[in-house]
């Protein structure tokens, strides 16, 4: 039998997201389609930020939607700049960014993902988090792929180069991005065969 397919909306503002979502969701029982709209960068926990992004999007669209929040999280200064990310690589460049470590020894962070899925039976938006851990450092090669202002001077563990660096397929095996991807197939998928296995009436 074919697989059912599930739709999924993803609202977002930035089309190198976007592009990583279809691909990872290529191969799985979801198909995507996507509405560009630009979302307000608001502060608080990760958490919160995802979750009020899906709340201020599904006041627009009224209908099931994804968002996405992503972070940059040094470890040395406790988890910022996190959700700030984006105004520093702004301001700063990525050389400026790999500058706020001079300071410390530990060059270590993690990148992170937060999908918040929200719909009309949901009184708050569901999340998914995905964390990969790696080093802050320059890339030493020309990058690809991501828009130069929002590209990352991070380096996933067990890799020699920075995710810009990194040929797609391979950093959307291993990315924050592609790990909060696969929990949320899992979610859907479980959803699916729950319903599919219910008596019919
Ligand atoms: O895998 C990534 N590799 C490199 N750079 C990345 C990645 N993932 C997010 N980024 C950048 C985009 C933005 O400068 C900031 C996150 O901010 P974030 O609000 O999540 O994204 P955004 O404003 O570009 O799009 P959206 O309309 O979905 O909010 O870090
Ligand atoms: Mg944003």
């Amino acid at each position: 039998m074919r697989k059912a397919t599930k739709e999924i909306l993803l609202i977002t503002g930035n089309k190198d997201k976007l592009s990583e979502f279809q691909s990872i969701l290529s191969n799985s029982s979801l198909s995507l389609t996507s509405i560009n709209i630009d979302l307000p960068e608001y502060q608080g926990s990760p958490l919160d930020i995802a979750k009020m992004k899906a709340k201020f999007a599904f006041n627009i669209v009224k209908k099931p939607l994804i968002v996405e929040d992503a972070s940059l999280c040094f470890n040395a200064l406790n988890g910022l700049p996190g959700p700030y990310i984006k105004w520093f690589l702004k301001e700063l460049k990525p050389a400026g960014v790999v500058k706020m470590l001079a300071g410390y020894e530990d060059k270590s962070a993690y990148a992170q993902c937060i999908i918040a899925y929200m719909s009309e039976e949901l009184e708050d938006p569901l999340c998914f988090i995905g964390q990969t851990p790696g080093l802050i450092t320059l890339p030493s090669s020309p990058i690809q792929g991501w828009n130069q202002n929002s590209s990352w001077p991070f380096q996933p563990e067990g890799y020699s180069q920075t995710y810009q660096e990194l040929p797609a397929d391979v950093k959307n095996k291993i990315s924050h991005r592609s790990r909060a991807i696969h929990k949320m197939i899992e979610y859907f998928e479980n959803l699916q065969q729950a319903e599919n296995t219910q008596p019919q009436a």
